[in-house]
């Protein structure tokens, strides 16, 4: 069964070697795309090297900062043109643990879709400052509260899709590009009937480079909430 697992990149030059290394490693079925949006510190550089010796990574390069919505949903698309049976999504900064990834793959053979998620026993995050773990902790109330979708971290970016979803999913009327993405792929999945399943994993803030979060990616969030509720009211999502 063929994984892409992709992983968006801006100014990861400190973690995406070793990243790659250690994800290609978990399996020989497992194949890495890189969404690069140009990133000053070249690590698109750094990836193009690494592709002289190993056939499993892939790279497209975007002219310029473009939001993680945008990079994933190039992805998905690269994808779906190719014979992968899953689609990961992964971040590059070691977030996202690679030793779990086999934990997610085999959950995804069940499940449609699957979350890593920080939040489904417990809190399981190491080294965020209090504020964003506050700001993570209750947008994912928030956006139960008001869908009532069965996901207590909507916003987690490390996840697994069988094609199927998103084979199902219009990728071109995707609308938001922030972490707002994440919540939007999840109610679009759970809207069409998929089954999702969350299983724990332990979120490790980032040691090397810095987020990309600003104000404006929680405002959209905010929103994006309630127009996808009554998107799906009107019936716009089905
Ligand atoms: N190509 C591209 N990549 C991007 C962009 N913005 C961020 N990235 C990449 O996307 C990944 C996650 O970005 P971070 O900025 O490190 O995310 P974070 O603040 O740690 O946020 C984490 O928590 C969020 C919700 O709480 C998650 O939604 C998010 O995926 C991530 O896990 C990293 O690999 C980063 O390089 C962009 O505009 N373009």
């Amino acid at each position: 069964m063929k994984t892409l697992i992709i992983i968006p990149t801006y100014n990861e030059i400190d973690n995406i070697e070793k990243l790659l290394e250690q994800v290609l490693a978990k399996s020989e079925t497992i194949e890495v795309l890189v969404i690069d949006d140009n990133s000053p510190d070249g690590t698109a550089l750094r990836v193009k090297f690494m592709q002289s010796s190993e056939p499993r990574i892939h790279l497209l390069e975007r002219p310029g900062k473009m939001g993680l919505g945008s990079a994933y949903v190039t992805g998905f698309k690269y994808a779906l043109e190719r014979d992968y049976d899953y689609i990961m999504e992964m971040d590059a900064d070691f977030s996202h643990n690679p030793e779990d990834i086999p934990l997610l793959l085999n959950a995804a053979k069940k499940y449609d879709l699957v979350i890593g998620s920080r939040y489904c026993e417990g809190v399981n995050i190491i080294h965020w400052p209090i504020k964003r773990l506050l700001i993570s902790y209750f947008a994912s109330k928030y956006v139960r509260t008001i869908t009532r979708m069965p996901v207590k971290d909507p916003t987690s970016g490390f996840k697994c899709f069988q094609r199927k979803v998103l084979e199902n999913i219009d990728l071109d009327k995707i609308l938001s590009d922030g972490y707002a993405f994440q919540i939007e792929m999840n109610f679009r999945a759970w809207v069409k009937g998929f089954h999702i399943k969350e299983i724990p994993i332990v979120f490790t803030e980032r040691k090397n480079g810095v987020s990309k979060m600003s104000r404006k990616i929680v405002w959209e969030a905010a929103w994006m909430v309630w127009r996808l509720e009554v998107m799906k009211i009107l019936g716009l999502l089905k």
